[in-house]
């Protein structure tokens, strides 16, 4: 099902700031089934009119803000400040491409607000509301990826990722505990041996699971799916989606919050779906638990970090 939480493009504002309707399905609805907690797949959370306008923004901000990145994402940028080297945010002032039009920060916050209230009512365990002071912008170049690693404890487990420009698969890894049995090596033995060798614990070579990640979605992940799994991207030209296990390629364990007809038409026909992926953007929302108070100014004058 197409999920619009954006206005509407004909001017019907009726639905403006839909997230906070009520009529509107709540964060559960698109939890991402059969996988640790918790998941949560949004189709189409912003226009194609707000993904141009941000790629443009994006693409348009000065030089020096891009840092590029050895291997793996071909550049990234942060906005709302950088991270000190004992992990406390410097922060900035976010840009209005990211607070005013489009609204995406008060929207992301607003659908989780939302989520919370309804589960305090009905004492469901309630997802925790994201207080965005971070922006991560990751640009990946077909054939890019990421190797598989754990954001790590700087920041709260509760993060929001919008695409743009292309789809993608992440693919979510789990650590073998030593007792367990080593799966079956695959094409990603490689990279799998190279994050074992970087954080001595052993990771299973087969991933976890797979999520179809298409542009204008926002994916959610939060609680031990954060902070006891890892995420990474196969370095790939292509992407080979299968309708079940057997076929070429990897099964998409959101296939069914996709809202895609052509990609539901093509797993139903073909068994399969393959498509060639384009430079991708991604923007990570999260909130660094530490923040610098009152900015880089108190550190000159106190001369150190202090906690807030
Ligand atoms: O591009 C993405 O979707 C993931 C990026 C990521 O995991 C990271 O930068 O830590
Ligand atoms: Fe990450």
């Amino acid at each position: 099902m197409p999920v619009a939480l954006h206005n509407e493009p004909d001017g019907d504002h009726s639905r403006s700031g839909s997230s906070s309707d009520h009529n509107f399905p709540t964060l559960e609805h698109f939890r991402v089934k059969h996988l640790p907690p918790a998941a949560y797949y949004i189709p189409d959370f912003i226009t194609q009119d707000e993904e141009e306008f941000l790629l443009r923004k994006i693409a348009d901000s000065p030089q020096p803000k891009w840092k590029s990145v050895a291997s793996g994402r071909s550049r990234l940028q942060y906005w709302g400040g950088t991270m000190s080297k004992n992990s406390v945010l410097l922060p900035e002032p976010f840009p209005d491409f990211l607070t005013t039009y489009p609204d995406i920060i008060e929207r992301i916050q607003r659908f989780l607000d939302r989520t919370d209230e309804r589960s305090e009512a009905t004492n469901e365990s309630s997802t925790s509301v994201l207080a965005v002071n971070q922006v991560l912008v990751n640009e990946y170049q077909p054939g890019q990826g990421i190797s598989p690693h754990e954001d790590g404890p700087a920041f709260q487990p509760l993060v929001a990722t919008l695409s743009l420009g292309s789809h993608t698969v992440l693919d979510l890894h789990h650590y073998l505990s030593a007792s367990s049995p080593s799966p079956p090596m695959t094409a990603s033995e490689a990279q799998a041996d190279q994050v074992e060798r970087l954080s001595g614990r052993p990771i299973a070579a087969i991933p976890l699971a797979h999520l179809l990640v298409m542009p204008r979605s926002l994916l959610i992940l939060s609680s031990t799916l954060y902070t006891s799994h890892l995420h990474g991207i196969s370095e790939r030209f292509e992407d080979i989606v299968s309708a079940a296990p057997g076929h070429e390629g990897v099964v998409a364990a959101n296939a069914d919050l996709l809202g895609d007809a052509g990609i539901a038409d093509s797993l139903r026909n073909n068994k399969v779906w393959r498509q060639a992926r384009g430079t991708r953007t991604s923007l990570t929302f999260r909130h660094a638990n530490r923040t610098l108070k009152g900015g880089l100014l108190s550190m000159t004058a106190t001369g150190a970090l202090r906690r807030h």
